[in-house]
């Protein structure tokens, strides 16, 4: 199927992904969902973890036990969606190879926006044939405070040209638009919840609780 999409505007089927190592999924990436959701207008937003994510080491919790927690953690937000289709691949989780795959199931007009923190933006240009990502979807970058935009100056030239109004204007382009958010960003990360976890502290409001009892379940994260 071509990567060259229609651009013109008006109401179509829309999905967002946000993708993620989610070792394990907190409170900072599910308000982050929501803002998404909302920010966009979109039908739908998928989570999706990562199998074997590309550029990091391996994550703590294995791709199952990350899936379930995951699962378990958008079960009663209506709109969230967990997608488990990285796990199907034995290859890293390229990003690209996704929404390939998403387009050949879903068709051209539909509009899939692809969502990342600036932290993950910000080494756009060590992605997997990152310019071809803007031809399969629209791209979503939400600041994160720690993580100020500091893109590669290739990337930079790339999207100065796709750069919209707004973030609902993606939902009206089936791909190429490029939109940066500033939302509220709870300070929180997996990295500090490991380290929490493997001093014996509690995480208690810093994810759900079925998250929370899951990882105590099955003594996640103890060193
Ligand atoms: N608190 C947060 N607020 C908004 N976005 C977040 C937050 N934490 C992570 N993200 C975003 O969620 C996506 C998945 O992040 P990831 O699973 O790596 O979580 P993380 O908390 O950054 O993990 P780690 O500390 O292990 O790197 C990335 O695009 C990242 O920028
Ligand atoms: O496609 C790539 O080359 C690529 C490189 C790094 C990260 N990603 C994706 O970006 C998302 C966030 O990754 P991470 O490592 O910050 O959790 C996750 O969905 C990864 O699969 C994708």
């Amino acid at each position: 199927m071509t990567e060259s999409l229609a651009k013109t505007a008006g109401p179509r089927a829309s999905l967002a992904i946000f993708g993620g190592t989610f070792d394990p999924i907190h409170h900072g990436h599910l308000r982050t969902a929501i803002e998404i959701k909302e920010a966009l207008g979109v039908d739908e937003l998928a989570l999706l973890p990562s199998h074997r994510p590309p550029l990091r080491g391996e994550p703590g919790a294995d791709s199952l036990q990350r899936l379930a927690m995951v699962s378990a953690a958008v079960a009663q937000e209506p709109g969230l969606v967990v997608d488990g289709r990285e796990l199907l691949r034995e290859t890293p989780s390229y990003t690209v190879d996704t929404l390939r795959e998403l387009r050949a199931e879903r068709g051209s007009n539909i509009s899939i926006t692809v969502t990342m923190g600036s932290d993950a933006f910000n080494k756009l240009h060590r992605w997997r044939d990152w310019q071809a990502l803007f031809s399969l979807a629209n791209v979503l970058v939400l600041h994160r405070a720690d993580y100020p935009l500091g893109m590669d100056v290739q990337v930079a030239e790339f999207v100065a040209g796709r750069r919209l109004g707004s973030a609902s204007a993606l939902t009206a382009r089936s791909a190429g638009g490029f939109y940066d958010l500033g939302l509220i960003q709870l300070p929180i990360s997996a990295t500090d919840i490991r380290r929490r976890l493997a001093s014996g502290r509690s995480i208690r409001y810093l994810v759900p609780d079925v998250v929370a009892d899951y990882i105590a379940e099955h003594g996640l994260y103890t060193q």
